[in-house]
């Protein structure tokens, strides 16, 4: 008999300190979780010479070390293009079709550097929100560790650290862009890109091009390592298109711009923002505008819409509208992307797509 006339029963003790210790399993767990992430990764907790950039449980995430691993991912990623390519073995396949009808075409270039960037940016920041072209197979786990060091010319144009909450980014993967061009052997379109948006704003972007290793970043309100170029034709403007998703981009083009209008066909939505740019590479076309017509997905885009925007250019849907970086994967009003023109111009000129079925 317990005392105050109170009988406990061996029985209910046992489900009680069974409860007890349930709780506090609950709560230690995403704590004891995050250490042994750490662990796993091998980092060391606190802060060590190598690990993860933010903590397990969100916190912040620093833009400038986001910066500095993406152009990493978007290098190792581009090793392994560019490694599959030269073997000739790309064991090329279909992952079904395009709304258009077109093969949606996937190789071991884009499942490989998929496989380098998602890792490398998943080991850095844990905690971040990251979509990717490519499935990523949660059983081929590989742990690539980022050195954390951040290049001199980052560290030359963006001084500080630029801190945000780590629940307000999703990072944007595209392993390979121009997958098309790719199996074709048309190296030049070929790059793999990086973004990182904020709250659904595009905030840094990478392209990088594994075949000429050239590399071009920007951060809006931070700096960039490539400019605008210095003039452009807004009056009879070489426009840059898709080669292998065109739709009815040329009429449309044509129609807005009168038929002096230079069209230029190319693969790749990272190629054909850099040709809006000052980029030294000789492979590069250059363009005055890029438009297209059929649905995108936003891996494709994100990128290059940062670096616009960081160089106060735009990239919008046809009807001028600004694409948000969250939710949905893909986006259906088409695209218009200039510098140093009057953007919202362009689009007033541009026809409805809807009413004259150019879509
Ligand atoms: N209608 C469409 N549906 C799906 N993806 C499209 C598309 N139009 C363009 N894309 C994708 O956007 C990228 C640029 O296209 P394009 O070279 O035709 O301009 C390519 O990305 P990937 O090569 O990464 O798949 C392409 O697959
Ligand atoms: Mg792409």
């Amino acid at each position: 008999m317990a005392p105050m006339g109170i009988r406990l029963s061996p029985l209910g003790v046992a489900v009680f300190c069974l409860l007890g210790l349930g709780v506090l399993y609950h709560l230690y767990s995403g704590f004891l979780a995050g250490r042994f992430s750490l662990f796993g990764l091998g980092g060391e907790p606190g802060g060590g010479a190598a690990g993860p950039a933010a903590s397990a449980d969100g916190g912040t995430v620093d833009l400038r070390e986001m910066l500095a691993v993406s152009v990493l991912a978007a290098v190792r990623g581009g090793e392994e293009v560019r490694r599959v390519r030269e073997s000739n073995v790309l064991h090329e396949k279909s992952k079904g079709k395009t709304r258009e009808g077109a093969d949606d075409k996937m190789t071991s270039g884009d499942v490989l550097s998929n496989r380098k960037m998602f890792y490398l940016l998943k080991t850095a920041f844990p905690s971040v929100q990251i979509n990717t072209e490519e499935h990523v197979d949660a059983s081929d786990q590989e742990v690539i560790l980022w050195d954390r060091k951040i290049p001199e010319d980052i560290l030359k144009e963006i001084a500080t650290p630029q801190e945000v909450p780590a629940e307000s980014v999703t990072v944007w993967i595209d392993p390979l862009d121009a997958t098309q061009e790719y199996t074709e052997d048309l190296r030049k379109y070929v790059t793999t890109m990086v973004c990182v948006a904020v709250n659904g704003k595009p905030v840094l972007g990478v392209i990088h091009k594994p075949f000429s290793e050239y590399t071009a970043w920007a951060m809006v309100d931070g700096g960039s390592n490539v400019k605008a170029r210095t003039s452009y034709n807004e009056k009879t403007p070489r426009i840059v298109v898709s080669r292998s998703h065109s739709g009815m981009v040329k009429q449309v083009a044509l129609q807005t711009f009168g038929n002096q209008t230079t069209i230029i066909p190319a693969g790749g939505a990272g190629y054909k923002v850099l040709a809006l740019l000052d980029v030294p590479d000789k492979s590069q076309e250059k363009a005055d505008l890029y438009i297209h017509v059929t649905y995108i997905k936003k891996w494709d885009i994100c990128a290059g819409n940062a670096i616009l925007k960081a160089l106060g250019g735009h990239m919008t849907t046809l009807s001028g509208e600004e694409i948000s970086y969250t939710g949905s994967d893909g986006i259906e009003g088409g695209l218009l992307a200039s510098i140093r023109m009057n953007h919202q111009a362009l689009v007033r000129k541009l026809p409805d797509l809807e009413k004259t079925g150019h879509k």
